[in-house]
């Protein structure tokens, strides 16, 4: 198979396409795939390092209001179509996967324009802006949660899950933490915000600081790049226990997720697929700045099911983070009975799934 993938911005765009890649690989090692970002998303840093070509284009979101810096996306999205068309041109994929963010959208509408079999994977239940417009083009559609399926045309759409659910799920517990200074011995929980970190949780992390010291279990906490330094700066090294460590990204985190008994994080969907994909208990805190609400919405299918406990970010503090961080740490029986329910709602089979979709629109 000769497979162009896009999908950038964002970790939760990014790392589905990757492990569609993997699995792609491991099915057909002798395929031949070209990735297509931008320079300045997530993608440019962690796709090259991946050993896969890596081509890029400019692209530019759109504002929500009207605003004359629309007109100059309006020009850059063509230019970028346009040169996206060359790529294909030059590069004669089989398929043209998208996987979300505004460059998903100008490869994907320049491979459908030249009658390119094409197939766009949604990790959200509320579909996203790009996928929305990409949709009426596409030869077929991959979901992760049924709720997406009404928003989208539905003769197109097939219920697949998350591909990355498919690469952390094959990985077993291992000693990976004590390549961070943890001990491979103790209760561990992941605190972190998506890939990009998350401001309230970061502080209300910080302000807990002091009371973490005198836990025994123990913390791996996440900033997020951009946050790092700042609260590296700010932290008072005395508060800082033995039992916690910081750091500003995890590159390695399929190898680390099997090791933790609990994580609090946003509930991004590419997040939402790993905690199920390996059934880890968590404390979902959604994002409130996304569209629609939507990590709510996908916190709140988890919660249904008592696989995850909610804690919406206005009510989130140091004290109410503590609170809810120790009842789940010193409660095994708990984390069991959640860790079992989220297992239940994983799809260890997705990238496979979404593999034979892209195998289907060829062979047609
Ligand atoms: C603010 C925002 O727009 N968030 C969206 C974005 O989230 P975001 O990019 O945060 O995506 P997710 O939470 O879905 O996924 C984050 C991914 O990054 C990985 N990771 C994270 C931190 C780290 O240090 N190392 C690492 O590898 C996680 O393991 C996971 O695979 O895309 C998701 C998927 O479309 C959406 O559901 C989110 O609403």
């Amino acid at each position: 198979m000769r497979l162009m993938i896009s999908g950038g911005g964002t970790g939760g765009h990014i790392y589905p396409a990757l492990a569609l890649i993997e699995a792609l690989k491991k099915r057909e090692p002798n395929s031949e795939v070209l990735y297509v970002g931008t320079e300045k998303g997530l993608e440019s840093r962690i796709v090259p390092d991946q050993g896969i070509a890596f081509k890029t284009i400019k692209i530019q979101g759109f504002k929500r209001s009207l605003s004359l810096e629309n007109f100059k996306t309006i020009g850059l999205f063509l230019k970028s179509v346009s040169d996206a068309h060359k790529m294909i041109k030059e590069f004669h994929p089989d398929v043209v996967v998208g996987t979300g963010g505004y460059v998903s959208g100008a490869v994907v509408f320049a491979a459908s324009l030249q009658r390119i079999p094409t197939v766009i994977h949604e990790q959200n239940s509320v579909v996203g802006v790009t996928n929305k417009f990409l949709s009426h083009f596409v030869t077929k559609i991959g979901i992760s949660f049924e709720d997406a399926r009404a928003q989208l045309p539905i003769k197109k759409v097939v219920f697949t899950g998350n591909p990355r659910a498919t690469q952390v799920a094959s990985i077993k517990p291992n000693d990976a933490l004590s390549e961070y200074g943890l001990k491979t011995n103790v209760p561990t929980l992941l605190i972190f915000g998506g890939s990009r970190g998350a401001e309230k949780i970061n502080s209300a992390t910080v302000g807990a600081l002091p009371q973490l010291k005198q836990k025994n279990y123990q913390v791996l906490f996440v900033t997020g790049r951009v946050h790092y330094q700042k609260i590296m700066d700010a932290i008072n090294p005395a508060d800082l226990g033995s039992n916690v460590v910081i750091r500003p990204y995890i590159s390695q985190m399929p190898e680390l997720l099997p090791n933790f008994e609990a994580i609090l994080g946003r509930a991004g969907a590419t997040s939402i697929a790993e905690i199920t994909a390996l059934g880890i208990p968590s404390i979902l805190v959604p994002s409130p700045y996304v569209t629609n609400d939507h990590q709510t919405k996908n916190a709140r299918s988890l919660v249904k099911k008592g696989a995850a406990e909610l804690l919406p970010e206005v009510h989130l503090n140091t004290d109410s983070l503590i609170k809810y961080v120790d009842a789940l740490m010193t409660d095994e029986a708990k984390r069991q009975q959640m860790g079992m329910a989220a297992k239940k709602m994983g799809r260890p089979r997705a990238a496979d799934d979404l593999l034979n979709v892209l195998e289907s629109v060829i062979k047609k």
